[in-house]
């Protein structure tokens, strides 16, 4: 089945009947929220009763129109939309102390009502609220992703990027869809111990199915039941209340997406052909006749954390889904910025080719061992992470009011920590300078923040590291990247635009890739070859 949003519109009959029941709940919140705000408030935009600011909030671009609420409204501003209180962080020190310091605070996700309560998409990691089956599916994740336990997962990242090397041989102009797929493949392998052969591939369609669905009940403004989460106590049948209906269809399909490929792991794992991966080390780890429909459920959601974990999909207020750069994932976006940088800057390109070509032979395809030896190539990972973090805006939200710098942060509002306006605090931040993180005074590493703060921060960021060096390198070792040739004969330098809104990924952009010689390029088809 698949989801037309327009069918899900909340419909014009019944729209009395809501806006009587939205009048009261609107008064009744701002009587409420009245009498609780002793403290005063951050400063913020224009604020008009009962309603909050919802013409003040950008629709796109969100980190650069909060960065510049920093001169009007100091380090930390506050907004209200419809009785949801937004708090937005423009300051290193601010994020530092509230996110990292005060981390047994600001350690849950905001509620989202639709998407949470009602879709069931809060199963996720990404969006639990901090408690035990948080605490629990945390503890899973960890044991696959810490640092000791990496290297078990090296070959399956060299088999995957050696997918790319040869699809870039074959048809560099595709490098955008090469990429993507590749660090798709990766994961589902990491995760579900699935080979995914192209992108119609089932775990490649549920998985993007289940994005789309997040994103329409994450959709902000979108759902009256966000603003006020009692209306999701009136029965469907009630007129006005299509969005239960939509919910509980989506729910469905929700779950399916979640279940289908942790079936399909139990199924090869019976038939004694399950590869290695994070479910079947979930399953293995515990007596199948002993599982409780609870251990399912949590295992089940812990494995489809791994994947939808690197998307992202928080409810930014406005917005807009059609920003969105759909399937997209945070590892697709330096890989993209890496090309495009490599195009721009030619003589950078050169210092790391030296590099790799230093450590390696022509006919060896670097492995991870050797990735992991490169300072220069470490460092540019490091500056594409400075340049454009791929999430700019971290979301977190606090479980008890908190008082910062005498205003009140109230309990369960949404905190925005300006990631992006972290990674400008450099200097000269809009020149690509790779060796601000070299020598024996490197800058700040903006590993430290990219990845997010406290309780809640990534437990990918190892895994990242290691992908995306492994990939650069062997990029590197094989491939010239130049600029474009348009149809006079001119080179064209790619232009440093970016789409998305809670993602940043570099627009697409023509560029050319080229084997730097025959021996390298019949290397990566003899590792073809020895694959099939
Ligand atoms: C360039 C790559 C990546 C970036 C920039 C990135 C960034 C982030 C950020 C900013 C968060 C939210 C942190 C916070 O709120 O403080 C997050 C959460 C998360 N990421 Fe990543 N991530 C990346 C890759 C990955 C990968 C590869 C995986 C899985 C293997 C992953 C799994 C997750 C999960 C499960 C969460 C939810 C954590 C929670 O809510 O406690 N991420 N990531």
């Amino acid at each position: 089945m698949s989801f037309n949003s327009t069918m899900f519109s909340i419909p014009a009959t019944g729209q009395s009947n809501s806006a009587i029941i939205v009048g009261v709940l609107v008064l009744f919140s701002a009587l409420l929220v009245s009498n609780a705000r002793k403290r005063p408030l951050p400063p913020g935009p224009f604020s008009i009763p009962f309603v909050g600011s919802p013409f003040s909030v950008p629709k796109s671009r969100y980190h650069i129109h909060y960065a510049k609420w920093f001169n009007k409204y100091g380090p930390i501003s506050y907004f209200g939309i419809f009785g949801r209180s937004f708090v937005v962080l423009n300051d290193e020190e601010a994020i530092n102390e509230l996110f990292e310091r005060r981390s047994k605070i600001y350690c849950s996700r905001p509620r989202m009502t639709m998407a949470g309560d009602l879709v069931g998409r809060d199963k996720s990691m990404l969006f639990l609220p901090y408690g035990d089956r948080f605490k629990e599916t945390q503890r899973l994740l960890h044991i696959f992703l810490k640092q000791s336990a990496l290297s078990q997962h090296y070959s399956l990242q060299e088999k995957a990027m050696h997918g790319l090397l040869s699809k870039l041989l074959s048809s560099p102009e595709n490098f955008e869809r090469h990429v993507r797929s590749s660090v798709s493949s990766a994961i589902v392998r990491l995760v579900y111990g699935h080979q995914i052969l192209d992108h119609t591939d089932m775990f490649v369609t549920l998985a993007e199915s289940l994005g789309t669905l997040t994103d329409e009940a994450a959709e902000p403004g979108r759902w009256l039941v966000d603003s006020f989460p009692v209306l999701r106590f009136i029965p469907a049948w009630f007129p006005g209340a299509s969005f239960q209906r939509w919910a509980a269809l989506a729910r469905e399909q929700c779950r399916k997406f979640t279940r289908l490929p942790y079936e399909e792991v139990k199924t090869s794992m019976n038939a004694g052909t399950c590869l290695p991966c994070f479910t079947r080390d979930l399953l293995n780890d515990s007596t199948d006749s002993s599982l409780t429909e609870e251990q399912e459920d949590l295992f089940m959601y812990a494995s489809a954390s791994l994947y939808i974990g690197m998307s992202i999909p928080v409810d930014i207020p406005n917005k807009s889904v059609h920003e969105s750069t759909g399937g997209t994932n945070t590892v697709i976006s330096p890989v993209l910025l890496f090309i495009l940088m490599m195009c721009r800057h030619p003589e950078i390109q050169r210092n790391a080719q030296h590099e790799v070509d230093a450590l390696t032979s022509e006919d060896n395809i670097p492995r991870m061992e050797d990735a992991l030896k490169l300072p220069f190539i470490k460092c540019i990972m490091q500056e594409l992470f400075r340049f454009a973090p791929p999430a700019p805006l971290l979301v977190h939200s606090p479980i008890e009011d908190d008082i910062y710098q005498g205003f009140l942060i109230p309990k369960g509002s949404m905190v925005m920590a300006n990631v992006w306006g972290m990674s400008r605090n450099y200097p000269d931040p809009d020149s690509f300078n790779p060796d601000r993180f070299a020598g024996t005074s490197p800058q700040r590493d903006p590993s430290e923040y990219i990845f997010g703060l406290g309780r809640r921060a990534c437990p990918g960021d190892e895994f990242t590291r290691t992908t995306l060096l492994l990939a650069f390198a062997q990029i590197l070792w094989a491939f010239d990247i130049s600029e474009a040739v348009d149809s006079a004969g001119n080179s064209v330098k790619p232009e440093v635009v970016y789409v998305g809104g809670y993602i940043l990924q570099p627009a697409p952009f023509k560029c050319t890739i080229t084997p730097r010689n025959s021996i390298k390029a019949a290397a990566i088809r003899a590792t073809d070859d020895a694959a099939e």
